[in-house]
C-alpha cells in the first residue's frame, strides 16, 4: 500500500518548507499534496520548492474542504494527514502514524504531542481527538461529500464517522512535536478570537448542526 501525504494550508509560509522536507524525504511515502486554502502568502510557492504537489483552492474553504480535495486527489490508499503550521518534524514521528495502518492493526491513527511544549501537550491532553495528524485508509472518507462543509469541525466529524463504522483507532504519540499556536500566528487578541470561531465550528460539527 502506497501513501500520500495531505497537507491543508492556509498561510502557513513560515512552517510548510520543513514539513514537506521532511514529509518528501520519508521512506513510507509516496506523495505529499499540499492544499493551499485559498492562501495570500508564499506558502504554495514555497512548498511547490520544497518537493510538494499542489492544489491551490481559490478562496478559503475550510480545513475539511480542503482536506477533502487532497484525499480525493490521492494516488494512494493510505493518507496521512499533517498539519502545515507543525514545529519540530520528524521521520518517527510520520513513522508511528502510518505504521499500525500499513501492519493491519488499525484503520485510523491518531498522534498525540507529546514532551514538546507544555501549553500544546496540555491542550492534546485534554482534547486529544481533535488533533489533526492523523493517518488512516483513504477510502473510508472520500465519498462523503459533507466533509466539504466542516471546517475545523473536520476531525470531529471524522471521529463520529470512525465510531458509527467501528473502525479500529489507535493513538500513537508524536514525542517532541508542537505547532504554531494561534496567538502566536495572529497575536493575542486576533488570535483568541480566531480560537472562538474555530470552537464554534467544532461545537457545530458535535451537535450535528
Ligand atoms: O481555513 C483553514 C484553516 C486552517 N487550515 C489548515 O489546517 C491546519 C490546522 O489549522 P490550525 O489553525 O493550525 O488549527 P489549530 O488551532 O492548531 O487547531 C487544532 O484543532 C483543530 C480542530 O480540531 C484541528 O483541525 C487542528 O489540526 C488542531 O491542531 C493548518 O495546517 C492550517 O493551515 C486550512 O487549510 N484552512
Ligand atoms: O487506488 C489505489 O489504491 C492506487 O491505485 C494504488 O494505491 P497504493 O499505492 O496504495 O497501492
Amino acid at each position: 500500500m502506497g501513501c500520500s501525504a495531505i497537507i491543508p494550508a492556509y498561510n502557513e509560509a513560515k512552517t510548510i518548507a520543513p514539513v514537506v522536507k521532511t514529509t518528501r524525504n520519508h521512506a513510507l511515502v509516496d506523495e505529499v499534496i499540499v492544499v493551499c486554502d485559498g492562501c495570500q502568502d508564499q506558502t504554495a510557492i514555497l512548498a511547490e520548492q520544497a518537493g510538494a504537489k499542489v492544489i491551490e483552492l481559490p478562496y478559503n474553504q475550510g480545513k475539511g474542504a480542503a482536506l477533502l480535495v487532497g484525499a480525493r486527489a490521492a494516488l494512494h490508499s493510505v493518507l496521512l494527514f499533517l498539519d502545515a503550521d507543525l514545529i519540530g518534524l520528524r521521520d518517527e514521528h510520520i513513522t508511528n502514524l502510518l505504521n499500525p495502518i500499513l501492519n493491519g492493526q488499525a484503520e485510523m491513527t491518531v498522534g498525540i504531542f507529546s514532551g514538546g511544549r507544555l501549553t500544546t501537550d496540555l491542550a492534546q491532553k485534554i482534547t486529544p481527538s481533535l488533533s489533526g495528524q492523523r493517518a488512516l485508509l483513504r477510502d473510508l472518507i472520500t465519498p462523503y461529500d459533507e466533509l466539504a462543509s466542516t471546517r475545523y469541525g473536520v476531525e470531529v466529524f471524522i471521529n463520529s464517522l470512525a465510531r458509527e463504522k467501528g473502525w479500529k483507532v489507535l493513538e500513537v504519540e508524536l514525542f517532541d512535536l508542537t505547532h504554531r499556536m494561534k496567538e502566536e500566528k495572529f497575536g493575542l487578541v486576533k488570535g483568541m478570537q480566531a480560537r472562538m470561531k474555530m470552537y464554534w465550528e467544532i461545537a457545530k460539527s458535535l451537535t450535528g448542526w
